[in-house]
């Protein structure tokens, strides 16, 4: 799914609205009518009051009005004065039934709402231009004193679409956000969740082919965009068709980060697995993970030698290695070596920070997955904001020609190019220890697949870790999940992403 801007979005409306020859008053009606539903689907018998701002969105505000009003439900309307209202307003201020309480806001003598009401936040949506001040601000500061329950109508008032707000500017903290079509960049980013709660999207039919050919920096990604990219196995494939993949992981104390990431590696449907731990984990991987071969490092605690190469599809290198000097020597041997596709991970990642030369041996098209701390330590400057981490990140990947993973509840991708895929899947169950080194060996068995590029290895890797930890959560609980978990329903989600046999 194509991640719009506010522009872009005003532009998606006026596209369909050309194309479909119909007014944008129609459009509205359909998408205020969408949320009318939506709302009647989870209504009981609470009063609901709607708050309009004087553009579109308090349109949608009045639409949402009348229609609750038709299906019984008390409504009250209450308006912010404004200079100027745009005409939708206006054509909805007039089709609201005179039964319907409706009254402009006074902001000096706000009424008191009652116990148990729900809110509509139909004050601002995509137009909002400026930071909200005077009557806009006290009456957020108001709905939100309020202690109620508040759907927003497209986006809480307030919160720009796809730009940062200076902090302790006045936002509306919405419990759900119901948006159209399309998701807005700002539902993804961690300092909005106060505002944003959950958020829904109802599809408006907007002009698909338009929203195509629009240029985007940004996209959603969901099964429908990665179903069928995962190509199906041959009859006649074998074991090199998958690859063969080499993992360096695992240090005393951390054979487990190698042991998770083997299992996952194997799961992923890799064709062989070589995995090289120091001596102490001889015996605890043979045992955990018998289907991976052990390669047996000559030190008791650390790896310290990089093998030979040759065999190897993919090579993936981090979980639970340490940050010993040795292992960054192996760490830059193989950089300065490989030819093969690789996945760096964990502490890889870390002595990548401390040891900032070595960044500039990354082969192009490697294949990074830091979460945000580790990330800070890759690029040694912390973000202002998450847009500025976004851009930050968007920056890493163009000017290393890598692909880098920016772990977190909506999971991003940056690509070469500079285009960022957020991932859809994914709980707050997996922030859990060894939910990391599931997703390297994940990723490297699919980088180890020649049939696969480099972007949908990483997309399908992203999408099928966090279906995985969904579907385990649903055995598990949340709170009940473990690593392990995730491993077991790797398979099931790949299952799900796989290109039929016969599919044209
Ligand atoms: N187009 C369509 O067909 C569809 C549109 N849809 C709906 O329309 C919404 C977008 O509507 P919109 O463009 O009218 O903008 P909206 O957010 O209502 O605000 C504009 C008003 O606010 C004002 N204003 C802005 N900032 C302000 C501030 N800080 N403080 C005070 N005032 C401020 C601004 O005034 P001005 O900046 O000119 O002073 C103007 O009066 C969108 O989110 C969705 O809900 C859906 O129905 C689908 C179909
Ligand atoms: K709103």
């Amino acid at each position: 799914m194509h991640i719009l801007t506010a522009a872009q979005t005003r532009a998606a409306d006026q596209a369909t609205i050309q194309a479909e020859r119909i007014t944008s008053t129609d459009l509205m009606e359909r998408a205020a009518m969408a949320l009318s539903e939506w709302l009647l689907d989870r209504l009981a018998r609470q009063a609901v009051h709607i708050f309009c701002g004087p553009g579109n969105n308090g349109g949608d505000g009045l639409v949402i009005a009348r229609h609750l009003h038709h299906a019984g439900h008390a409504v009250h309307v209450w308006l912010l004065p404004a200079n100027a209202y745009s005409s939708d307003f206006t054509a909805n201020r007039q089709r609201l039934p005179a039964d319907v309480p409706c009254a402009e806001l006074d902001v000096q003598r706000l009424p008191p709402l009652p116990a148990g009401a729900v809110l509509v936040d139909a004050l601002f949506g995509t137009g909002l231009t400026r930071v909200l001040t005077d009557d806009a601000a006290t009456l957020v500061h108001y709905i939100n004193q309020a202690h109620l329950p508040v759907v927003a109508v497209d986006i809480p008032s307030g919160l720009f679409a796809d730009a940062p707000q200076p902090a302790d500017s006045p936002v509306v903290a919405a419990r759900f956000t119901v948006s159209f079509e399309l998701p807005k960049l700002a539902f993804l980013l961690p300092q909005n969740a106060q505002w944003v709660g959950e958020w829904h999207l109802l599809p408006i039919s907007l002009d698909k082919k338009f929203i195509h050919n629009l240029p985007v920096d940004n996209y959603f990604v969901e099964a429908a965009f990665l179903r069928g990219r995962l190509p199906y196995r041959g009859k006649f494939s074998h074991k090199g068709t998958f690859g063969h993949a080499l993992l360096l992981a695992g240090s005393k104390g951390k054979i487990g980060a190698a042991v998770l990431a083997s299992r996952a590696c194997l799961h992923a449907g890799v064709g062989l697995l070589t995995t090289r731990v120091p001596a102490v984990g001889y015996d605890i991987l043979q045992t955990s993970a018998p289907e991976a071969m052990t390669l047996v490092d000559p030190a008791q605690d650390h790896i310290t030698e990089l093998p030979d190469l040759k065999p190897y599809a993919a090579v993936g290198i981090g979980p639970g290695l340490g940050q010993d000097d040795v292992s960054c020597k192996v760490l830059r041997q193989l950089l300065q070596e490989a030819t093969v596709p690789l996945v760096l991970d964990a502490d890889a990642l870390n002595l990548l920070g401390t040891h900032r030369d070595i960044l500039d041996l990354l082969p192009p098209d490697t294949l990074l997955t830091p979460h945000p701390k580790e990330f800070e330590r890759l690029i040694g400057e912390p973000a202002r904001d998450d847009y500025h981490r976004l851009e930050q990140f968007r920056g890493f990947a163009q000017q290393r020609r890598c692909y880098c993973v920016l772990k977190g509840a909506y999971t991003a991708l940056a690509t070469p190019e500079g285009v960022l895929y957020f991932n859809s899947t994914g709980n707050p169950g997996m922030a859990t220890g060894g939910s990391g080194d599931v997703l390297t060996g994940l990723l490297l068995a699919l980088r180890a697949d020649k049939r696969l590029s480099a972007l949908d290895a990483a997309l399908l890797g992203l999408y099928a870790h966090g279906r995985a930890g969904d579907l385990a959560a649903l055995e598990t609980g949340q709170a009940g999940l473990v690593a392990g978990d995730i491993v077991r329903f790797i398979g099931p989600a790949l299952h799900e992403l796989t290109a039929p046999v016969l599919g044209l």
